[in-house]
């Protein structure tokens, strides 16, 4: 797995071998705005805190992980844990879905809480605030099974308040907290090319270094939890308008006698070319929409981008309108499709405006 983080920028700064040492989970008040990933050979063996239990490096052989939620992504990435040499107990509200995972090597705990108790850190990779706050603060939850010298490294895309709510249940646990929400899809979780998006406790980063290295190809560390849910939401919401814009763009083409086709490889050359519409481009003006990004979690995406812009008094009109069509997208049954899958709700306006200029012509 690529490791290697670069510097793009003088002012984002590295976090030192002493910084990782010397770091605890309580001292966020010192973090930087903006931290990449400390090299990998430069990382201390003990993370020494003096006001929580000492956070060891994770490595093959000696640790255990946990991981909750074994949907699209949760797969993916516990195998690469499993690759890696990691001993990896899991748990899934469905227990089916722990079966592949199960006959790979995993174990299979009966409850967020048992995971916990069982692993040295767990990851939880879930589908919205309700489901982290539920296996995280649940009756059942991984906050039971926490204490001193563990840490818990949520992955899911959630808001601030939630990841700082969960935060608060783990640490009053003896727990350490990560949020480390991930950019990339399907296929990056399959081939560990993820981009983590931490924050939290500095000294649960640097102890999951390894970890997160196995399942992705570069990491930042934000400073105090929400840094990570906040960035997080800003990409996925120019992400999602990108997606719709780039959907009214083939409508469009297709509707005045163009080839989609020329349209996908025209803008594929210029400026604004991007993997994304390379990647999704042929399937949408196909139709088909596999899903490796549900549509349903890109559209609680914008809603969660939406409710940030609110409460920071930033007008966001294009991802208002973006979000109308994913909303209407998933009225149509869409929300299981890939989010591709918005090109529907952009065609299925078109019908429907034809259909009312057709009823007001009779
Ligand atoms: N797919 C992608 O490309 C990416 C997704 N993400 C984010 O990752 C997260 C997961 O996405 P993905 O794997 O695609 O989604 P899936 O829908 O495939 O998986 C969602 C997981 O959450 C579990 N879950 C949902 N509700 C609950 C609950 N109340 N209690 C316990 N478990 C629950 C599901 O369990 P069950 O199987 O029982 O339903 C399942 O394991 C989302 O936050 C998404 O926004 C981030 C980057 C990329
Ligand atoms: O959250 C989705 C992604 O592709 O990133």
């Amino acid at each position: 797995m690529a490791t290697q983080i670069h510097c793009s920028s003088v002012s984002q700064r590295r976090v030192s071998a002493t910084a990782a040492t010397s770091a605890c989970p309580s001292s966020v008040a010192a973090r930087p705005q903006l931290r990449r990933a400390a090299q990998p050979g430069r990382r201390a063996a003990v993370m020494v805190c003096a006001q929580a239990a000492p956070l060891v490096e994770a490595a093959p052989g000696k640790t255990t992980l946990g991981f909750i939620g074994i949907g699209i992504m949760g797969l993916a990435m516990t195998r690469n844990l499993l690759k890696a040499g990691y001993q990896v107990v899991v748990w899934n509200r469905n227990p089916d879905k722990c079966g592949p995972l199960a006959a790979e090597g995993a174990k299979v705990a009966s409850s967020p809480r048992e995971v916990a108790a069982a692993a040295n850190y767990t990851f939880a990779m879930l589908s919205d605030p309700e489901a982290a706050l539920d296996v995280a603060n649940g009756p059942d939850g991984v906050a039971a099974g926490m204490s001193a010298g563990k840490g818990y490294v949520d992955v899911s895309t959630v808001d601030a308040a939630t990841s700082q709510a969960v935060a608060a249940a783990v640490r009053a646990a003896g727990g350490a907290f990560l949020e480390a929400p991930v950019s990339g899809s399907k296929g990056p979780a399959e081939q560990g090319k993820l981009i983590f998006l931490t924050a939290g406790d500095q000294a649960l980063f640097n102890a999951v270094a390894a970890p997160l290295d196995a399942m992705g190809k570069a990491k930042f560390f934000l400073g105090a939890e929400g840094a990570g849910a906040n960035m997080k939401l800003v990409v996925n919401m120019v992400m999602g308008s990108m997606m719709t814009a780039f959907a009214e763009g083939l409508a469009l083409a297709d509707k005045v006698g163009l080839r989609q086709a020329d349209v996908i490889e025209v803008v594929g050359l210029g400026a604004i070319a991007a993997p994304m519409f390379a990647l999704k481009g042929p399937a949408m003006a196909a139709r088909t929409y596999a899903p490796a990004f549900p549509l349903k979690h890109q559209q609680k995406d914008m809603r969660l981008a939406l409710a940030l812009g609110d409460e920071a008094g930033q007008p966001l009109p294009l991802a208002a309108a973006a979000n109308a069509q994913y909303i209407a997208a998933r009225r149509q049954g869409l929300g299981d499709a890939d989010f591709s899958a918005v090109m529907e709700a952009v065609l299925g306006q078109a019908a429907a405006e034809a259909a009312e200029a057709h009823k007001g012509a009779k």
